[in-house]
């Protein structure tokens, strides 16, 4: 029976005879958090493990001469059990490299240093990226669908594939998340050039990459490619390892992009979205609403006193606090909610999906949630923090006309005395 992997890691097989570089392996490898390591130091090791079933790989790193297979051997048997493989060489010429890449391995590797052990766990962080995305590929032709979904399904992309313009466009309707298209040009009905323009009205070259393939010999239809919006342009005949490089290239930009957009929408505090976001988002849904003659909920809560936390217990206590009533609110609201950190100790929120006579319970349940969880300072002593909600549930013409009378409530409450909703 299979060893399910612990706590979701994933199980990396090296097969390696040298125990000093199977150890340098193993430390870079597992300090990834997503990764464990199971070493065999032989051929007859490695087949013994694979016999086994104990473990369900999802790679392997294979040394190409070992004692008892020393001429790559392994890779053979590695491959026969499905698992993606990196092979790695002591020396280097082009009928290996041929030879190597034929038989369907990710990569090679030349033992060299550092920087190519660095390589193998970029490499491997890119399988276990790619399990979670979906590639298009368009091309009226089988056998070239065909050996593309191949190469891609060989770095654990899920393949999806049409064989014209019309059939992608249906294909991308029912998978909006579909992250690359790869896309041929001569295709009856609709063609690559069409099909790029159309694709890029639905996604922006920040939400997907698209590559364009063609014959080589075309060198304007790669120019008017990029500039309708392709990303990258490849020609057939192409190597596998270029093309490895520019999808995972292409795919790196978008992740990086992704992980940009998300740090600058957040409050690096809290953790909540940042005042920027909430009015980016915020006005939209604002002014949607307001096109139906239909109320927002807008509302603002600051929490009481906390100058004197913070004099009291000190700065880092005082984050502490603005961390405890970030996570208790959201936790406190649904997803479609925007809940953002607005400044200092004050955060904001805009519901788009509840009818204005539902804000004051809701909110009550806020401040009585907030007051009744105490909390426990390193010290020992225990905390009360308390809130002032102020909500506008009016029609308002802006997003600032309602934040403005959101606030004047929430002036009303601290004036009232604190720890209360005021609602207009
Ligand atoms: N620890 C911490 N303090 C912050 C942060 N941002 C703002 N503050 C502090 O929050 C305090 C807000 O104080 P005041 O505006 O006087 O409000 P208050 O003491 O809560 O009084 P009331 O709102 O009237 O109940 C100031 O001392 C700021 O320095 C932060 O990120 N961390």
């Amino acid at each position: 029976m299979t060893a399910p992997d612990p706590g979701d890691k994933k199980t990396i097989l090296v097969v390696e005879d040298s125990k000093m570089f199977s150890r340098i392996l193993t430390n870079s490898i597992e300090s990834e958090p997503a990764f464990r390591v199971v070493v065999a130091e032989t051929q007859a090791q490695m087949i013994g493990l694979l016999e086994s079933g104990r473990y369900e790989f999802f790679a392997s790193l294979l040394d190409l001469n070992l004692p008892d297979a020393p001429d790559g051997e392994v890779i053979d048997q590695a491959l026969a059990y499905a698992i993606p493989s990196i092979v790695f060489t002591g020396k280097f010429d082009d009928d290996l490299r041929d030879r190597l890449l034929s038989k369907g391995i990710v990569d090679y590797v030349v033992k060299e240093g550092p920087a190519n052990v660095d390589y193998v766990v970029t490499l491997l962080k890119q399988l276990l990226r790619n399990t979670q995305l979906k590639v298009l590929v368009v091309d009226d032709s089988k056998t070239a669908r065909l050996h593309l979904a191949r190469l891609l399904n060989i770095y654990r992309f899920n393949v999806l594939e049409a064989e014209n313009g019309e059939q992608a466009l249906n294909v991308l309707d029912d998978n909006k998340d579909i992250c690359l298209m790869i896309t041929d040009f001569n295709m009856p009905k609709m063609d690559g050039f069409d099909l790029t323009k159309r694709v890029r009205n639905l996604y922006s070259k920040q939400d997907m990459a698209i590559i364009g393939m063609s014959t080589y010999g075309n060198n304007l239809l790669s120019a008017k490619f990029l500039k309708i919006g392709g990303s990258d342009f490849i020609n057939k005949p192409f190597l596998e390892e270029e093309f490895f490089c520019r999808v995972n290239q292409n795919l790196d930009l978008l992740e990086y992009i992704k992980n940009l957009k998300f740090i600058a929408s957040r409050d690096f505090l809290t953790g909540l979205y940042n005042r920027q976001h909430f009015f980016d988002v915020g006005e939209k849904l604002f002014s949607r609403a307001y096109r139906m003659q239909k109320a927002t909920v807008v509302a603002l809560t600051d929490i009481d006193y906390f100058k004197k936390i913070n004099d009291t217990y000190g700065h880092d206590i005082g984050d502490l606090v603005l961390k405890k009533v970030g996570a208790m609110l959201k936790a406190s609201f649904r997803a479609t909610d925007l809940v953002a950190r607005y400044g200092g100790e004050e955060f904001c929120f805009l519901l788009p999906n509840i009818e204005p006579g539902q804000a004051q319970g809701i909110f009550e349940a806020i401040r009585r949630k907030i007051e009744s969880e105490l909390l426990v300072l390193p010290g020992g002593e225990i905390l009360q923090i308390t809130t002032s909600i102020g909500v506008c549930s009016s029609l308002e013409p802006s997003l600032e006309e309602a934040l403005s009378k959101a606030d004047k409530m929430l002036y009303q409450a601290k004036r009232n005395g604190r720890n209360q909703v005021m609602l207009i």
